[in-house]
């Protein structure tokens, strides 16, 4: 496969907002035509990253490259990249069609009315609002106001598209809905999108690459299944909300435990010492059953049923709160009584132990 080359490159860029640096020297290429998710909890600069990069607040340090250009003092309205806003942020008083031609009408271009109207048509169809054209914002709904939103950018044929936690409006079942149709959209287009979430699930299952932010820096980066499976740091397991996290102490080839010293097989550089094993990797045997690895003695609380899972919550006997995933394609969940002791159990070639001493 030919390596695409990036759509934008950042180069040690920092803000600032008086004494709180929001973005912390970030250096990231995206490569074109992907999906990009950036992941990140609350504060972490999400927003930030993407106004600096619309041009809408500039770095106190660093450049920006656009298409092989450095874009750093071009304006935001001649960098050519879109942007969709959490609030969709559509004029009230103008029809569905009136707000998709906006930015035509209202551009550097002088643009035929002819054309203006068959690009807008274009659009309409792309994401789906046949119909609708002239109704204003009040007479839709969340999730056509979203692909209003979205049209009036592409409208305007950028390359780059930045969403601000484009689903956060939509309620759960729209989300999904709205996850499927925006991969679609983008790839018809052959378009990039960066699209910021706090949503690990929506992270992993939207981008071809997902980046991971926190406090102002991009820890990590690289495909869904490679954030998933082999986060870099337990900052990352920890935001992704699929990993049972326990403090310890690694030393040699072992970490020590609130399940005794088990041995350390896949080992990770990490400021502190930190053991990791997945919700679905972790198992609740009874006791005097054969154990696949350590022992952990947890009390049953309560299960969830997710779906296509059931998760069930353990708390062990230091009040920590331990999660078991079982796929209902491994067959029926065992029916676990409240309140009783069971022990929680994993292969360890399956944990990633975070440490001090390990190797960088
Ligand atoms: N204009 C501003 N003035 C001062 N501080 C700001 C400004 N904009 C952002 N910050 C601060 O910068 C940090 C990063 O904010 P940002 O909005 O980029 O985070 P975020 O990851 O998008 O968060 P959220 O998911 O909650 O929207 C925060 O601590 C925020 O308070």
């Amino acid at each position: 496969m030919v390596q695409s080359e990036s759509i934008f490159r950042l180069d040690g860029v920092t803000r600032r907002f008086g004494a709180l640096t929001a973005l912390d020297d970030i250096t990231f290429e995206a490569p074109q035509n992907e999906y990009i998710s950036l992941l990140g909890p609350s504060g972490a600069g999400k927003t930030s990253l993407l106004r600096v990069i619309a041009g809408f607040e500039s770095p106190d340090v660093g450049r920006i490259h656009f298409l092989g250009r450095d874009i750093t003092d071009l304006p935001a309205h001649k960098r050519g990249i879109g942007f969709v806003f959490q609030n969709f942020a559509l004029f009230p008083h103008l029809t569905v069609f009136e707000n998709i031609a906006f930015g035509l009408r209202n551009g550097i271009d002088d643009i035929a009315d002819a054309q203006i109207g068959d690009r807008v048509r274009e659009m309409v169809d792309l994401v789906g609002l046949s119909g609708l054209e002239d109704r204003v914002p009040d007479q839709i709904s969340g999730g056509q106001k979203q692909r209003v939103a979205l049209a009036r950018t592409l409208v305007m044929q950028p390359k780059l598209v930045l969403l601000d936690e484009p689903l956060g409006a939509l309620d759960a079942n729209l989300r999904g809905r709205m996850q499927t149709e925006l991969r679609q959209i983008r790839e018809r287009l052959n378009v990039t999108f960066l699209h910021v979430t706090g949503s690990e699930t929506e992270a992993l299952a939207m981008g071809d690459t997902v980046a991971v932010l926190d406090r102002g820096r991009i820890i990590q980066s690289g495909t869904p299944e490679q954030i998933h499976d082999t986060p870099s740091s337990s900052d990352v397991a920890l935001f992704l909300n699929r990993f049972n996290l326990f403090d310890g102490k690694l030393s040699a080839d072992a970490f020590h435990g609130p399940f005794g010293p088990v041995p350390a097989a896949n080992v990770c550089q990490n400021p502190t010492d930190i053991y990791a094993i997945r919700y679905d990797r972790t198992k609740a045997f009874r006791k005097g059953d054969t154990l696949p690895g350590p022992a952990l003695p947890a009390r049953f609380l309560a299960s969830e049923y997710l779906g296509s899972s059931v998760i069930s919550f353990f708390e062990t006997a230091d009040h920590k709160q331990v999660e078991v995933d079982h796929h209902l394609s491994f067959g029926d969940p065992d029916n676990y009584k409240v309140g009783e002791e069971y022990v929680l159990s994993w292969d360890p070639r399956h944990a990633i132990v975070f440490g001090q001493e390990a190797a960088a």
